[in-house]
């Protein structure tokens, strides 16, 4: 689309036909794009092509905003640490002062002793600041790595050059360190280098690494008249012998480095189920979270953190007495090969102690949904089948579920083999024995420890579940006593 232009100067141009400020334009004539920001008058007409009419970071906002499930837990960072500060050129008193001439031998002597020394003998004099160290660290209050996609550049502060000049003298300071630039992801982020190796896992609140590390700062250099270079140069290590020496002053610059960042919800109870189960309904009824409900699938897009208040023996894993519930998006048959809304979800059930099973007991066949949530964990990681979970059969309030109620209870009970704690040593389940896993069935897996009937619309049956998954946990946790914290890591 051609338009007219009126250039004024050095490449400011106005458009006869109103267009919004901040638009970007092809100019074959001055072959270069412009941003229109200013609307000016006169001189010159040229013809210009729009080559782009939206701004980019709406268009991307905007994509974020439709399809934040696909980025909440994913984000690639580049952080620089700031540069060192610069030291100073300095000269000694006897150099600049006019009265030296008048100074006695004595008072010169007793003038250069007055500075500090390094253990050497050597004159300390002052170094640039250090510069901004990068740190992330894991915060609580965050949920998302969505922010990172707006933002995904972060520099930090230079250290301070030395705030001297001319003489040196004893009230010298050094330049001021750069304080760090810490950066918050939330807990259960994982740092890796781009397309390397695993630098830290901030699995618990208040963890932190430091990605990269800020610039020293410079020295300063004792500048002289080269007759008496010599016997300075005894005196300290920063004699200036030559210009060249001046690089010295100049401060190391900040390291630079782009790093991946990976969400795993840290969660102690992880809700699954097919889209319109209930589980944001249960997640809402016991804690004070307020996902999204609605009665169309996939809902929650995002998982979903609530906090289990009132019983601190249950001593969650990472935050000090509550447990945390998370509500994750519904599974579809498929859905680890990618279905629905895929596999992404599935990786953050790897951080839960327990499992509840949110089933619609009102639906067309409730035992073959219970199946396919439990067919899909097997068919991403087997290992999650082993760890404890309870099933709650909702919506009982519906007549149809109501009456066949008992006969779900007894079918879902018994799909399972022995109880969760008889197979301790299923647990200790090795890589070598991954492939052998995925080819047990269901069946061959612990039962649930417990299947709860309610109607979470109705807060029927509350009180009953609240009591399994709190015994759920504390099995959870002698499970940990039990096989030592490091054999139940292979649980998470
Ligand atoms: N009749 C009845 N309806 C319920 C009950 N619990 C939840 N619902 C309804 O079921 C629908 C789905 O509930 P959600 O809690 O959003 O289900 P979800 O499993 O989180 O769904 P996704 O976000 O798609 O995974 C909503 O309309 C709820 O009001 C219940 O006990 N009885």
């Amino acid at each position: 689309m051609a338009f007219t232009l009126y250039p004024v100067s050095l490449g400011l141009v106005q458009l006869r036909k109103e267009v919004p400020l901040g638009s970007l334009y092809y100019s074959p004539a001055l072959s270069s794009s412009i941003s229109v920001r200013k609307r000016l008058s006169k001189t010159l007409v040229i013809t210009c092509r729009i080559t782009k009419s939206r701004d980019s970071t709406s268009i991307k906002q905007a994509s974020l905003m439709k399809e934040a499930h696909k980025y909440f837990d994913h984000a690639m960072i580049t952080v620089r640490a700031g540069d060192g500060g610069h030291g100073a050129v300095l000269t000694m008193p006897s150099q600049t002062d006019s009265s030296s001439k008048s100074q006695t031998k004595d008072k010169k002597k007793k003038n250069f002793t007055s500075f500090k020394r390094d253990s050497d003998g050597s004159l300390i004099l002052p170094i640039g600041g250090h510069g901004s160290d990068v740190i992330i660290y894991a915060d609580e209050t965050l949920d998302s790595l969505l922010e990172f996609h707006n933002k995904n550049r972060f520099c930090a502060k230079r250290g301070g050059n030395v705030d001297a000049m001319g003489t040196i003298n004893s009230q010298m300071r050094d330049g001021i360190a750069a304080p760090a630039l810490r950066i918050p992801v939330p807990v259960g982020t994982v740092v890796k280098r781009k397309k390397g190796k695993v630098l830290a896992d901030l699995a618990s609140p208040g963890d932190e690494i430091l990605v990269a590390r800020g610039g020293q700062g410079g020295i300063s250099l004792l500048e002289m008249p080269e007759r008496q270079r010599k016997r300075m140069t005894a005196l300290s290590t920063n004699a200036m012998r030559d210009p060249s020496d001046k690089v010295l002053l100049l401060g190391q610059p900040g390291e630079e480095i782009s790093v991946e960042l990976i969400l795993r919800v840290v969660a102690d109870v992880g809700l699954v189920g097919l889209p319109n189960a209930g589980k944001s309904t249960l997640l809402a009824s016991l804690t004070l979270a307020k996902p999204d409900i609605a009665d169309y699938p996939f809902t929650t897009l995002m998982p979903n953190l609530g906090r289990l208040n009132g019983d601190p023996a249950l001593g969650a894993l990472q935050f000090s007495s509550e447990a945390t519930m998370a509500d994750l998006p519904g599974l579809i048959e498929g859905a680890h090969l990618g279905k629905g809304l895929g596999r992404n979800f599935l990786r953050h059930l790897r951080r839960t102690r327990l499992l509840v099973h949110v089933v619609d007991a009102a639906a067309m066949d409730p035992v073959k949904d219970y199946r396919t949530v439990r067919e899909e964990l097997r068919m991403y990681n087997p290992n999650y089948l082993e760890r404890p979970y309870i099933v709650v059969l909702n919506k009982i309030d519906v007549t149809e579920a109501y009456e066949r109620l008992q006969s779900l209870i007894q079918e879902i009970s018994s799909i399972g083999c022995s109880e969760y704690t008889d197979s301790s040593e299923d647990v200790r389940i090795e890589n070598s024995e991954y492939e052998e896993n995925k080819e047990k069935e269901l069946e061959d897996y612990p039962r649930p420890l417990a299947v709860v009937a309610a109607s979470l619309l109705n807060r029927v049956g509350i009180d009953e579940m609240l009591k399994e998954i709190r015994a759920g946990l504390r099995k959870c946790t002698d499970m940990t006593k039990l096989l030592g914290p490091e054999m139940a890591l292979t649980l998470q």
